[in-house]
């Protein structure tokens, strides 16, 4: 496919087949994508892979907390499953994790280059007809969760990304042509 037309027809995807994602593929899509531009190469990166009967250690601490949210304990019970339920619908979670440099300045170009790092994937998810959606759910800061997936200090979740091949594909949002924004200095 070519690159502009995957660019273009990449969406967020929210609804997955019940469909198990090779973890081989993934290596090899994250060998690939982690070719960004990164000032100073420090590589910030590393990736926690959720799949299988691992997904419970989310569904779980997700289950727990939003039982706790509610009072009524019939009601807590079923909200809990509910959330249990929602995430255990998602085939594969890869959680980016990138190392907070102490400079400022420093951790603002990794938090760039790590962006890079998860749109190369998801593109290269879309060429293998997979689908992601990028989520920054307040869960990802939650002591509870972090713990449950090895997350140290002094690292930051920049994304938990929901894999799988898509049930259902969501219309394009449209954008602002760049024309529009665009400033041309020539003289
Ligand atoms: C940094 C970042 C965080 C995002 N967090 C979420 C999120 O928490 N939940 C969600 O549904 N989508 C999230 N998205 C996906 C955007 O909502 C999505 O890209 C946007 O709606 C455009 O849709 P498209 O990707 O299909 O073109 C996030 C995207 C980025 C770049």
């Amino acid at each position: 496919m070519e690159l502009s037309k995957i660019i273009m027809e990449r969406r967020s995807v929210h609804v997955f087949e019940d469909r198990p994602v090779s973890v081989e593929l993934v290596k090899e899509m994250l060998d690939t994508a982690v070719w960004v531009p990164n000032h100073k190469m420090t590589q910030p990166w590393r990736f926690v892979l959720v799949h299988g009967e691992g997904r419970k250690r989310i569904a779980e601490v997700s289950r727990a907390l939003n039982e706790r949210r509610e009072r009524d304990p019939e009601k807590a019970k079923e909200i809990g499953q509910k959330f249990y339920n929602k995430l255990m619908a998602v085939p594969m979670f890869l959680l980016v994790v990138m190392k907070e440099h102490s400079h400022p300045v420093v951790r603002e170009e990794d938090y760039a280059s790590v962006s890079c790092l998860i749109h190369n994937f998801s593109l290269l998810s879309w060429e293998q007809g997979l689908g992601l959606v990028w989520e920054t759910y307040p869960l990802l800061h939650e002591p509870s969760f972090r713990e449950a997936l090895g997350i140290g200090q002094g690292e930051k979740i920049v994304g938990s990304l929901h894999v799988g091949y898509p049930a259902k594909v969501p219309s394009a949002q449209p954008r602002i042509p760049a024309e529009q924004l665009l400033t041309v200095i020539e003289a």
